[in-house]
């Protein structure tokens, strides 16, 4: 008689016998190592693959202590704590390291019935290959979730917009306050002024913030497209569609905002299709003629006079209105000169940074300069002026010569710019000649001093003094 049969009776072992096949047929074609433990620590069942592991014939296993199968088991202490060891590294008496699992089973008193044990993963450098792969793919995956979020998402916030001038701090409360509103926002102002930048730090000030924001813009898309970019299509909707339809933007804004970029330039026949949309709050695809609901707030933006086209029928009366419930005017760069210094402070930062140039310091001068200038480009046209003022200068400092001619030639030309002392204005005038010539002569000193008629010493004696080598 076998051990696991002593002490029963004749029936108790036919059962016994019958549940430990039926458990083999199971859990033999099952690739995972599992074994079955008495509540005596004996070996009651235990599968091929398992036996195969162990490097014995089941029969030699089945029935026998567990300690005398693996020496390391920790089963008898899995017994006495009563509690389940999950994916613990294991060393079997043969040399082998998996990982494993060893579960006590209790019955209604908490007396142990039997143990479970399994393991999970034969070899541990199997193991720890998931886990590497599982980190690269968690790290996979937040690059793509910071990518989304940097298609997908607004970019800037309050403190991206610069200024101190009273105008932009007006503008920035009323911003501020409409970002807490569900309302549409209307931006005006010049181009170039912070439009964009507004809208994204309204959006993100906003309780939509973990929603997409989505830009279109309506001047830039050709108009028999403009109708299909905003709204989608379904398949087959005409000739040309893409299988499987196309999601419209206001779809994709779903929960966020949309930003309608020189929304005076919609066409008018789309005006009344935005109005639609607007208003019913849902969105039909072309060729659809199912609506889905839509949450989208909208914040448009114009350079134009929007009044003056409605005057001339350009524009939709309705659709001015409802756009026009928070509109907020961005002031051009010449209503707040006071704010030009630390502008190009902090874009002069920006810049260098992105170029990776070390350039700090911008010449009282250079900022008289600056500050004269009208800008009609605004704020864009002061970024393009300091990119190239960064590309010219070979110190870290941005000096008058390094700014376009049509800036610096104003003020002395004309006289309209501060009055200065003549001395500087020599030097100014120096170093841009100097520059210029050699440029023309791909740095040639000889050539140069000859050209401006000056010694060689003199040459170098000026390079050194105005650091233009
Ligand atoms: N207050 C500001 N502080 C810092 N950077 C600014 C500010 N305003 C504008 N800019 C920068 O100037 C550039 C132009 O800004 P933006 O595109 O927002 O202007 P816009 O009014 O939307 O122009 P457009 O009407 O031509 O579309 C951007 O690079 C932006 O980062």
């Amino acid at each position: 008689m076998s051990n696991k049969a002593k002490g029963k009776k004749l029936d108790e072992i036919v059962i016994d016998n019958m549940l430990i096949s039926m458990m083999e047929k199971i859990f033999d074609p099952i690739p995972v190592p599992i074994i079955l433990i008495g509540k005596n620590t004996e070996v009651i069942m235990i599968n091929q693959i398992f036996a195969d592991f162990l490097g014995y014939p089941k029969e030699q296993i089945i029935g026998k202590k567990v300690l005398d199968v693996d020496r390391n088991s920790r089963f008898p202490y899995v017994f006495k704590n009563k509690k389940a060891e999950i994916a613990w590294k294991h060393k079997f008496e043969n040399g082998h390291t998996a990982i494993v699992h060893r579960i006590p089973v209790l019955d209604e008193n908490g007396e142990v019935l039997y143990g479970f044990g399994m393991v999970l993963f034969q070899d541990v450098e199997e193991f720890k290959d998931i886990i590497q792969k599982n980190k690269l793919l968690e790290s996979e995956l937040s690059l793509y979730k910071t990518q989304l979020k940097e298609i997908q998402g607004a970019k800037y916030s309050w403190e991206n917009i610069v200024g101190e001038s009273e105008k932009i701090l007006q503008a920035k409360y009323l911003a501020a306050k409409a970002a807490q509103t569900n309302s549409n926002v209307l931006l005006l102002g010049k181009s170039g002024t912070g439009k964009e930048l507004f809208a994204h730090a309204i959006h993100n000030a906003s309780n939509r913030s973990h929603y997409p924001f989505v830009k279109v813009n309506c001047a830039a898309i050709p108009q028999e497209l403009l109708e299909s970019e905003l709204f989608g299509y379904e398949e087959g909707a005409f000739t040309g569609a893409k299988k499987g339809g196309k999601v419209g933007k206001f779809e994709l804004a779903n929960g966020g905002s949309i930003f309608l970029d020189e929304i005076g330039d919609m066409p008018f026949k789309m005006q009344a299709k935005l109005l639609r949309v607007l208003q019913e709050k849902e969105v039909e695809r072309i060729g659809s003629n199912s609506p889905k609901s839509i949450d989208v707030r909208v914040i448009a933006a114009t350079n134009q006079n929007l009044e003056e086209l409605v005057a001339k029928g350009q524009f939709r009366e309705d659709l001015y209105y409802r756009l026009n419930v928070m509109s907020i005017y961005i002031p051009s760069l010449q209503e707040r000169k006071e704010d030009i210094e630390i502008l190009a402070y902090k874009l002069l930062e920006k810049l260098s940074n992105g170029m990776g140039k070390y350039v700090k310091k911008i010449s009282p001068k250079t900022l008289e300069y600056l500050r004269g200038h009208n800008w009609p480009g605004n704020v864009r046209e002061l970024e393009n002026v300091l990119e190239r003022a960064i590309n010219l200068t070979d110190s870290d400092t941005i000096l008058p010569v390094h700014l376009p001619m049509y800036i610096t030639q104003r003020t002395v030309t004309k006289g309209e710019g501060p009055l200065r002392p003549l001395k500087e204005i020599i030097e100014e005038t120096e170093i841009e000649v100097i520059k210029r010539v050699l440029e023309r002569t791909k740095g040639n000193k000889q050539k140069t001093a000859k050209i401006l008629n000056i010694s060689r010493s003199s040459l170098y004696d000026k390079i050194e003094r105005y650091g233009l080598e």
